[in-house]
């Protein structure tokens, strides 16, 4: 028993002993798996932080690219939005106030009002568009919106060119006072108010205006002034802004009105700024919140919000006024050459007629001016000063682009001292010349023969051209064009500026003038050729009132500001005229006739050569330069065609040139030294300068037409003053002649005074040049031989060319009071009076005749039955 007690408790023992180990270990196995899941467990808290660091980094990165990016798309946007707005609000539209004045654009801008509120430094103004555009609403504060209006009215006026925007005020609440530091422009006609009653007034005329402007300016063409303006570049009419401020309730016309004007105003430049009135959203119209801090909105920027500029300060407003009410006050701007220019040049046919525009109508309507049939001929008139030789230059400009050199020809004549038609010849500056004008005179003020001159060309081309057409059978220029189209039948058209001075005084030069005058302007009409006359004088006019058959013929009238007797009696339309503006006429002045219009500056320079060089570049090559007769410039005989001519011929009788004729072709004046008695020359008068040019110019064109020795020549010379001259023309003549002085004249007379009386036959002429004749020495034997050189030298070719200081002293040397004085057949006379040359002009009659510098009488008892006056020719 023992045993197995024993046996059983080492049995249990053992039991106990393993279960103990057991256990042992399963602790140990589960301490090692505690260890285990402890350390996955760090591993993984300590791999979810590292994630999440990284996710948060990640995170930040991108919101910090992201914030980025919207930062440089902000800054890039703020850019581009102010650079825009500074391309869309340029110079007074958009300028700040301190530093604003009024800069006129080409076209219209958007209008400042303040600033746009973004998370931005770079400011970017707010603008609204208004004219060519639309229409304004400002709502909100009035205080801060009448600082509002005032802005935009501000800005708008600085942005037109003066009196190109007008403003109407309707405020019936304020009276005005709302537009109160505007009303510098009122005086000026900028500005209008309309009383508390007037609103409908004012729509009502506001939708005509508009009515207006689409059926007669924009007349189906355009859509609106914007697009016009666009197309031609011209504006004819101002912008119309009307400022409603306040109405309380609109009555249902008064509603209808503006509604029509909110919707269609803006194409015909009307537009409205209204304030305090009930106005529905719609296109074209922007809405202005006008409230203080960073809660005011335009309709146009959405719910940005922005900061409205403070009204422009008084002195702003005051300085801008009062500089567009005197730009206003002096009158529109000029209109531009270039608007008469058509879109080719010299496409038009003048068979029937010659048609340009000569400006705009106040309705901006180009005026049209017709010369054909009827009305054939034009007068204008205009006080000094008012622009009529502009006038004549934009007519001309627009009919010379027009009409080609083969379709029409100028004829220019200003009697005025200036030189205002030499533009179109050429010049020392400029080589180029109109290619139409054929004839430029200026500076004839004293030369009323060269208007003379003039009327007899024009009267010898009417005849040419009634020839012509009875040889067709036809009876006016459109049929002769057709029936002879290879002929050359431009119509001609004569300008006279101051053609009064032809006419004044009662003597042989204007009577003749009056009657080629009446000749042309009645037949001249049919045979396309016109007459321009202008006159800044009142007496101009009345020159011609006198020939009422004559006036009738110029049933086209142009009257320039304050010109007075050349419309209707009744017709006082010119009176009221503003600057640069004319009335024309075509129905001899009637009052229901009249056209007003406005002409544009042909006078500049600049604007004048850019037509004239293109026109000049176009020219045919046969159109040569244009005669040119300049009163105060003295003519040389090298150019003279006459002299140009000239050669030698045998058998011929010799000619002797005298000095240029006043006539169109700048003919040389002649006389022709025959073998016949009286063939001599006698200068008369005390001007040595011009009696020496005038014999000096006789000999080198005696000159001219005999080889070296082929004729003789002989000068003396008795006056010390003539003796450069002498010596100067001795040295150009051939084969040196002889020159003779006092002490040698003995010598020369002697032997002239033999030839003159031998009976052998001359082998070559000789020509006598004596300077002074009537200091002849040698008393009564030199006298006598002096006349027996004149009364017979001319049969055995000997001639006399001499200069005697006074008729009466040539009277002298032909032998006493009342000698014979045939020995003298043809005479130049310089400062000797008309009277005084009786005895060698025929008839018991004196030649009409003042002196006048540079000018002398020529008369060849052979050939004329009137003296002529000619210019003697200088170096
Ligand atoms: N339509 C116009 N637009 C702008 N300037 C003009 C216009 N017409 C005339 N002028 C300017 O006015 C001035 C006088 O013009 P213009 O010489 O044509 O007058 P006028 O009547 O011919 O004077 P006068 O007879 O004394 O010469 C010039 O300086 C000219 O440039």
């Amino acid at each position: 028993m023992a045993e197995s007690t024993a046996q059983q408790v080492m049995d249990i023992r053992a039991g106990l002993s393993y279960a103990l180990g057991a256990a042992e270990q399963a602790v140990a196995a589960a301490r090692e798996a505690h260890a285990a899941a402890v350390t996955r467990r760090e591993r993984v808290m300590a791999a979810a932080n590292a994630r999440r660091t990284k996710v948060a980094e990640t995170l930040d990165g991108r919101i910090r690219e992201i914030d980025d990016r919207h930062r440089r798309d902000l800054a890039a946007f703020a850019e581009a939005a102010a650079s825009a707005a500074d391309r869309a609000a340029p110079g007074a539209a958009g300028d700040p106030w301190d530093d604003w004045q009024p800069t006129p654009l080409d076209k219209a801008a958007e209008l400042r009002v303040g600033r746009l509120l973004l998370p931005h430094p770079e400011p970017v103004p707010a603008l609204v568009p208004l004219l060519d555009h639309g229409h304004v609403v400002v709502r909100g504060e009035r205080r801060i919106g009448d600082e509002v209006v005032a802005g935009l009215l501000l800005r708008a006026l600085g942005t037109a060119a003066p009196g190109a925007l007008t403003i109407t005020g309707y405020d019936p609440e304020h009276l005005g006072g709302g537009l109160a530091r505007f009303a510098t422009l009122a005086p000026a006609g900028v500005l209008t108010f309309v009383g508390p009653g007037g609103l409908g007034a004012l729509l009502n005329d506001l939708v005509d205006q508009v009515r207006r402007i689409n059926e007669t300016v924009l007349a189906g063409e355009y859509t609106s002034l914007r697009e016009l303006a666009l197309a031609t570049h011209r504006r004819p009419e101002p912008w119309r802004v009307a400022v409603l401020l306040g109405a309380g309730e609109l009555s249902r016309p008064e509603q209808t009105q503006l509604q029509r004007l909110l919707r269609t105003g803006a194409a015909a430049g009307v537009h409205l700024i209204i304030q305090g009135m009930p106005v529905q959203a719609g296109p074209g119209i922007e809405f202005i919140t006008a409230t203080e801090g960073d809660r005011a909105r335009i309709s146009s920027a959405g719910a940005l919000p922005v900061r409205l500029d403070g009204g422009p300060p008084q002195a702003v407003v005051a300085a801008a006024c009062r500089r567009i009410a005197e730009a206003v006050a002096a009158g529109p701007a000029p209109v531009a050459l270039d608007s008469l220019l058509p879109q080719q040049l010299w496409k038009e046919s003048s068979a029937t007629g010659l048609t340009a525009p000569l400006g705009d109508s106040p309705l901006g309507v180009p005026v049209t001016v017709t010369l054909s049939d009827y009305p054939p001929h034009a007068l204008i008139a205009g006080p000094s000063g008012t622009g009529k030789t502009n006038l004549i230059y934009a007519w001309m400009g627009a009919l010379a682009a027009r009409y080609s050199p083969a379709e029409l020809a100028f004829y220019l004549l200003d009697f005025k001292e200036g030189v205002s038609f030499a533009r179109f010849a050429p010049g020392r500056r400029d080589p180029s010349w109109l290619p139409h004008v054929r004839l430029v005179g200026v500076n004839v003020n004293t030369d009323r023969e060269f208007g003379l001159a003039l009327l007899r060309f024009l009267g010898e081309e009417l005849r040419r051209r009634a020839d012509a057409a009875k040889r067709y059978e036809v009876t006016n220029l459109a049929e002769l064009r057709a029936e002879d189209p290879a002929g050359s039948w431009p119509r001609i058209v004569a300008v006279v500026d101051e053609f009064q001075v032809l006419l004044a005084g009662r003597d042989a030069v204007a009577t003749e003038a009056v009657d080629l005058l009446e000749d042309l302007a009645r037949r001249g009409r049919s045979q396309g050729i016109h007459l321009i006359l202008a006159s800044q004088d009142v007496s101009g006019i009345e020159a011609l009132w006198g020939r009422p058959a004559l006036v009738a013929q110029f049933s086209l009238r142009i009257a320039l500001p304050r010109a007075r007797r050349i419309l209707a009696e009744t017709n006082t339309a010119a009176e009221s005229l503003p600057r640069y503006h004319a009335v024309v006429n075509a129905d001899s002045g009637a009052l229901e006739a009249n056209r007003i219009v406005r002409v544009p500056a042909a006078g500049d320079r600049e604007r004048w050569n850019a037509l004239q060089h293109r026109l000049w570049r176009m020219r045919p090559d046969s159109q040569g330069p244009p005669r040119l007769f300049d009163g105060d410039a003295r003519p040389r005989l090298a150019d003279s065609p006459d002299f140009r001519r000239l050669a030698p011929a045998e058998g011929q009788a010799p000619v002797v040139l005298l000095g240029e004729t006043i006539d169109v072709a700048a003919r040389s004046a002649r006389t022709v030294l025959r073998r016949a008695p009286g063939r001599n020359l006698a200068v008369l008068g005390t001007r040595t300068e011009e009696a020496c040019a005038v014999l000096a110019t006789a000999a080198r064109s005696l000159a001219a037409q005999f080889p070296p020795d082929g004729a003789a020549f002989s000068l003396l010379c008795l006056d010390q003053d003539a003796r450069p001259a002498a010596e100067a023309l001795r040295d150009e003549l051939p084969d040196s002649p002889r020159m003779f002085f006092a002490a040698d004249a003995d010598w020369l007379l002697e032997d002239a005074a033999n030839e003159a009386g031998a009976t052998w036959p001359s082998d070559r002429p000789h020509f006598i040049l004596i300077y002074a004749a009537d200091a002849l020495p040698g008393g009564k034997a030199a006298a006598d031989q002096l006349r027996t050189i004149l009364r017979q030298g001319p049969e055995r070719r000997i001639h006399v060319l001499g200069w005697w200081r006074g008729a009466g002293l040539l009277r002298d040397a032909l032998g006493g009071p009342s000698p014979r004085t045939d020995a003298i057949g043809a005479w130049v006379a310089l400062d000797v009076h008309g009277s005084e040359l009786t005895p060698y002009y025929p008839g018991a009659t004196a030649p009409v005749w003042y002196p006048r510098p540079w000018r002398a009488l020529h008369f060849d008892r052979s050939v004329h039955r009137g003296a002529e006056v000619i210019i003697p020719y200088g170096q």
